[in-house]
């Protein structure tokens, strides 16, 4: 470890940490690493530096307020040879990267996604009457929700079911992607580059990037042929994709690109919100108790006849505090995506060197101990004390509940599409069904959901579990019916293409 560096594990020579670097919970390691070496510590990989920030206060000292040097990408081969770094998370700080993130930026901002609140209303509806006929296919269900919402959004064409549709081909596909992505699955060719020479015959990572690629490609290649046929047509449904196509000059974007960000905006989007329902749900059946103060404060707000709206959030103040403990236990990206660096940054008495990667350790954030009481235990009252659930006195100036959506200029220009989901979708749950451990149908025995179980790609997952799901009365059951019929016209605009 170079003089100036922060601290960290001890290093062995040429490989520096590579041999007790974790492959498989990332998160858990760096975390217990954090408490031991404290907010900011270093590893070394090989020649490479990688720099842990596991503080609020870091992660607004080192990538908020230096963002302008401190939101590259690290070297990606595999992405390079998947995408030519296309894919607007991957791709490198630079001229591409910020024209694409000038068009997300606009049509993601608050007031764009505003206008696709009835879509994303009608999804949710949906998605219970979807719940109420098939419970046992939830997961699935919330699959088919978010990607059909992100779909109908970006490129103006709703996913009525799951099986053999554009978005069972694009989950498989995804398969292939996060497992290359996966530390260990391809040879550490940034930190080795002369294993990029090594021939195809013995190196078949490059066979599955090269296999990769052409589905992405083929994928965002037959959505833009349709959005832009029905364009043609004269039959926009005020798609993201229709505002870009217009505007693709204004944007410096050449086709190739305009189909990447497409193909980024639906890649970034369904995973991460479908995970997070997962999640919700996990813990509304482990933890019934409040999933019942939930719903007595909708019906206290919003009563039986009506579905809760969007703008009845924020008088819900314990459904904000599920919300956000539910992100806080368990944050989806809990170490975000990797930044790095393309200056030398001083930080206090340490330097980070140009080229370094930043991990924002948001999962060692949010269970820090000294910030929360109990960091373990599922507990949204945490909310209902303080802002951001730290324990009452502690200094919470540098916190956000929105750690889990990153920082700096590459914060996720999607939260407000995704948060506009999470309220709508928690909302309609919660008024529509309760939730509870399922049983054993031979033993009767109950079988308890487990929080615990988490399997992990790039972004944290539940393991598929059981959980009874039933409305909560007969009468909210043909209530929800009845909704989905009246929101028959607003599908019927992403209908005139099918996918
Ligand atoms: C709960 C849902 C979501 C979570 C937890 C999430 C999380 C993240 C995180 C951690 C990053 C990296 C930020 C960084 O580097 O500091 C990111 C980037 C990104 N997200 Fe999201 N995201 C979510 C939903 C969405 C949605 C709905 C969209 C689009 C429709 C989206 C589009 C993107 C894009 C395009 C990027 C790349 C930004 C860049 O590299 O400049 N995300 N997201």
């Amino acid at each position: 470890r170079e003089p100036g560096l922060p601290p960290g594990p001890p290093t062995t020579p040429i490989l520096g940490n590579m041999l007790i670097f974790p492959r498989s919970h990332v998160h858990l390691k760096f975390t217990e690493w954090a408490r031991q070496y404290g907010e900011l510590y270093s590893l070394k990989i090989g020649g490479a530096t990688l720099v842990v920030i596991s503080s609020a206060k870091m992660i607004r000292e080192v990538l908020d307020k230096r963002s302008s040097t401190t939101s590259d990408r690290p070297n990606y081969h595999v992405a390079t040879r998947v995408n030519s770094n296309l894919d607007m998370p991957w791709t490198k700080y630079g001229p591409v990267w910020r024209n694409l993130r000038r068009a997300a930026h606009d049509i993601l901002m608050k007031s764009a996604c505003d206008r696709h609140i009835p879509i994303q209303r009608a999804e949710a509806i949906k998605l219970a009457v979807d719940l109420l006929d098939r419970p046992e296919g939830f997961f699935t269900h919330i699959v088919r929700y978010s990607s059909s919402v992100i779909l109908s959004v970006c490129f103006g064409v709703h996913c009525p079911t799951f099986e053999n549709t554009f978005i069972e081909e694009f989950y498989n596909n995804q398969r292939h992607w996060d497992n290359l992505l996966k530390p260990g699955n391809s040879p550490p060719v940034d930190v080795f580059p002369i294993l990029k020479y090594v021939p195809e015959r013995w190196a078949s990572w490059k066979g599955e990037c090269d296999f990769v690629g052409r589905a992405q490609r083929k994928l965002w290649q037959g959505l833009m042929k349709e959005c832009v046929a029905r364009m043609k047509a004269g039959k926009r449904n005020d798609s993201f994709m229709e505002y870009i196509v217009d505007r693709k000059d204004k944007y410096g974007l050449n086709d190739e690109e305009v189909g990447w960000l497409g193909f980024a905006l639906v890649e970034a989007g369904a995973d991460t919100t479908s995970v997070y329902f997962q999640f919700f749900i996990l813990m509304m059946t482990a933890f019934p108790e409040v999933r019942k103060r939930a719903q007595q404060e909708i019906d206290d707000v919003v009563g039986p006849n009506r579905l809760p709206m969007l703008e009845d959030f924020e008088n819900l103040p314990y459904v904000n505090a599920v919300v956000n403990e539910v992100i806080r236990f368990r944050p989806i990206t809990p170490t975000a995506v990797p930044h790095a660096t393309t200056t030398d940054e001083q930080v206090g008495q340490y330097v980070i060197p140009k080229g370094a990667t930043l991990f924002m350790n948001v999962w060692g954030v949010y269970h820090d101990p000294e910030y929360y009481e109990d960091p373990e235990v599922f507990n949204p009252d945490r909310f209902m004390k303080t802002p951001f659930g730290t324990k009452p006195g502690a200094d919470d100036t540098a916190f956000r509940n929105d750690f889990v959506f990153g920082a700096g200029r590459r914060i996720c220009p999607g939260m407000h599409l995704a948060n506009n989901s999470i309220a709508l979708v928690v909302t309609t749950l919660l008024w529509t069904f309760d939730f509870n451990p399922a049983k054993d149908p031979v033993t009767g025995k109950i079988i308890p959901a487990d929080p615990n179980k988490i399997s992990e790609g790039i972004i944290l997952t539940p393991e598929p579990y059981k959980t009874d799901i039933r409305p909560r009365s007969q009468a909210r059951a043909e209530f929800i019916r009845k909704e989905f019929a009246a929101a028959r016209p607003t599908f019927e605009q992403f209908e005139r293409s099918s996918l």
